[in-house]
């Protein structure tokens, strides 16, 4: 919330007749967000087909659409957000960026043409919480005159090094906000990182075991090294901006799509952080992000286990040589409750964890 503005108004509508906001943005999985270029034709085609095989399916209009077929993305989502019957499955949008010719009409086009459909609009190249204002009273404005019952969320991209300076400002700026994900080509090259990728790591960012001698042979000799996760900082940054404010956090795209075990690694990295999903760039890597973002039979079985152990949640025990008390209860019953929330949209998940035996 803004410190000029009063509590009481911060979950009022910003127009009249806009929908009212929510005072609690509902968690749903969306364990990959995958990204598809409504104005490519082949790949428009594939998307009908896809519902219900991902989470959610956010139609990018800002980088990677050419500037030359900025409009027909546009039309394109308008018309896939129309004719198809989404189910379960999440509609998103990535949004030009606010200084672009084209964000003012992505919008005003969006949620006249599909304000209904439409869950979330990612916000690119956030940077501060006045760009969320901005958006927020412009969202209300148009949904009121569409005639809209529910608020469109806001998920901002954090991509500019202003952007992460402000990155809990940005996640308490209204109450439409859903989440937020990593831009990391664009925040590399804002912050002049020297890296030439789309997320991941980079085999120059490493530590290097101490030499066994000090003279020039040990430096010299052969010495283990272990490459460094370029963004843990900028993650567990954004996690707990993203906690502090009841909202949800998201790695991001890892570009080398041929690479599929380090790009499991890169997600795995912000899973275990406790981002909630990840971007798919392409269709290869839905399955990662499942993999990654459901929880493990192994770690439910044991976090069953532990809250079995635990009875009324209160005091120590010991299992398997190890100290159990109510923090590695709250631990576990955070992966118990998103195991629960998955296996309700998910029926594969289901029946795995449905098989899971409490030993
Ligand atoms: C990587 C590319 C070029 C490889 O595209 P390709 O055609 O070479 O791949 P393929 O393996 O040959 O494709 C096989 C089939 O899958 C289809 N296909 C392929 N991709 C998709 C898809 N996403 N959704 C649905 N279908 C897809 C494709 O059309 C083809 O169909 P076909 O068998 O009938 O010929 C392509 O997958 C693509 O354009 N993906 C989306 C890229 C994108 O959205 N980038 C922007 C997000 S990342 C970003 O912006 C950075 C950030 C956050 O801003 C920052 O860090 O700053
Ligand atoms: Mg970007």
């Amino acid at each position: 919330m803004p410190a000029s503005q009063s509590a009481k108004d911060f979950f009022r509508p910003l127009a009249v007749g806009a929908p009212t906001p929510l005072t609690e943005i509902p968690f749903r999985p969306s364990r990959a967000i995958h990204f598809f270029d409504p104005s490519n034709a082949k790949m428009a085609a594939k998307i009908p087909a896809m519902v219900g095989t991902v989470d959610v399916l956010l139609g990018n209009l800002e980088d990677a659409v050419k500037a030359d077929n900025k409009l027909a993305a546009r039309e394109g989502l308008i018309t896939i957000g129309r004719e198809t019957d989404f189910g379960p499955t999440q509609l998103w949008t990535r949004i030009n960026s606010l200084d672009s010719p084209w964000a003012l009409d992505d919008l005003t086009a969006l949620v006249e043409g599909i304000g209904d459909k439409l869950d979330v609009i990612m916000v690119p190249k956030v940077q501060g919480a006045e760009d969320i204002h901005y958006v927020d009273r412009l969202l209300a404005q148009l949904e009121a005159k569409a005639g809209l019952d529910r608020p469109i969320l806001v998920h901002a991209i954090l991509e500019t090094a202003r952007g992460m300076a402000n990155v809990e400002e940005i996640c308490g700026a209204s109450p439409r906000m859903q989440g937020l994900s990593l831009g990391p080509a664009d925040l590399a090259a804002d912050r002049r990182m020297k890296t030439t990728r789309v997320g991941g790591g980079h085999p120059g960012y490493l530590v290097r075991q101490d030499p066994a001698t000090g003279d020039e042979a040990g430096i010299n000799a052969a010495r283990t090294t272990y490459q460094q996760d370029l963004w843990h900082y900028t993650i567990a940054r954004m996690v707990d901006a993203c906690a502090m404010h009841g909202i949800y956090p998201y790695y991001g795209p890892f570009g080398d799509i041929a690479d599929v075990v380090a790009c499991e690694d890169q997600f795995r990295n912000a899973f275990l952080l406790g981002c909630v999903g990840t971007w798919s760039l392409h269709p290869k890597q839905i399955a990662i992000a499942h993999k990654v973002f459901s929880p493990s039979v192994e770690d439910i079985a044991h976090a069953r286990r532990v809250v079995a152990a635990m009875g009324d949640g209160t005091g120590a025990v010991m299992l398997d040589g190890k100290m159990e008390d109510d923090a590695s209860l709250k631990q576990c019953l955070v992966v118990v409750r998103l195991a629960e929330q998955l296996a309700a949209i998910d029926p594969e998940l289901k029946k795995q964890y449905d098989a899971i035996e409490v030993g």
